[in-house]
């Protein structure tokens, strides 16, 4: 299986509009490869909070149009990364888009951990509640998106509901890329799930983001990595390589259920 990590430089210099377009010949450009994935947020940036409600469209909006036709253009499977997604009662949610290669919307997942603690997206965006699973052809992907991350509980989820793949688009600052190849790393071996996390590059609203996209295998190991700048990673991996790793060294069958601590 082929994948193509776009990694956009997202910078405040360039219009939105423009981006869009850029962006969709980008993924045209990818005819051939089985999957594309871009990153969180790339039409305002994960960080520039005051493009959210200025940029906000519905699911349906500018960008799932131009994604659908792209998509289908270069017949590819296409995460679309995600959107500031303003709901019919006008409620924002940051929305993942993942589209066929006919250009149908497959899944869309909205991201349940917000980032920002009291302040940014944690305040202006309402958390997602549902795991969300795509069946392609080679691999059943999970999807999460950035911060979720950090949360090892959702991963443990989307395994359960069949993943072998994780898909993660993100907008993550250079001054953690430390916690994101490790993270990346760890959501790997701890499910022995391939994990293809696609950030952004470039510096918006005053944040320089991390880049470094990577792909990890079911075995831990960085099956490719970009640099810092904007960067399109192609990738071949073996989907079959989840289940000969799972068969190999069975760590997931040892595990206790029953002990997941209540929800708040
Ligand atoms: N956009 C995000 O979710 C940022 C996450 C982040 O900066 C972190 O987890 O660190």
């Amino acid at each position: 299986m082929r994948a193509s990590l776009l990694q956009i430089d997202v910078n405040d210099s360039e219009s939105v509009a423009s981006r869009r377009l850029r962006v969709a010949a980008l993924v045209r450009e990818q005819a051939g490869v089985d999957l594309v994935v871009l990153p969180e947020l790339w039409t305002t940036g994960a960080f520039a909070y005051e493009g959210f409600e200025a940029e906000a469209e519905p699911l349906e909006g500018p960008t799932y149009e131009m994604m659908a036709k792209a998509a289908s253009d270069a017949g590819v499977w296409l995460h679309a990364g995600s959107i500031p997604e303003r709901d019919p009662e006008g409620a924002l949610y940051n929305t993942s888009l993942v589209f066929s290669p006919s250009g149908e919307l497959a899944a869309s997942y909205r991201k349940i951990h917000r980032f920002g603690f009291d302040k940014g997206e944690a305040v202006l965006m309402g958390a997602g509640a549902e795991l969300v699973t795509v069946r392609l052809p080679e691999t059943v992907i999970g999807v999460a998106t950035c911060y979720d991350l950090r949360f090892p509980e959702l991963f443990r989820g989307l395994v359960d509901a069949g993943a072998e793949t994780f898909v993660l688009p993100a907008g993550w600052p250079e001054r953690r890329r430390s916690h994101w190849t490790l993270l990346a790393q760890a959501r790997a071996v701890e499910n022995q799930a391939y994990v293809l996390a696609c950030g952004t590059a470039g510096t918006h609203a005053g944040v320089p983001q991390a880049g470094h996209s990577i792909v990890v295998d079911p075995w831990g190991e960085v099956l490719a990595e970009a640099g810092a700048g904007e960067e399109i990673l192609t990738v071949e991996f073996d989907p079959a390589k989840v289940a000969t790793t799972r068969e190999q060294f069975p760590a997931l069958k040892d595990r206790l259920l029953g002990l997941d601590t209540p929800r708040r």
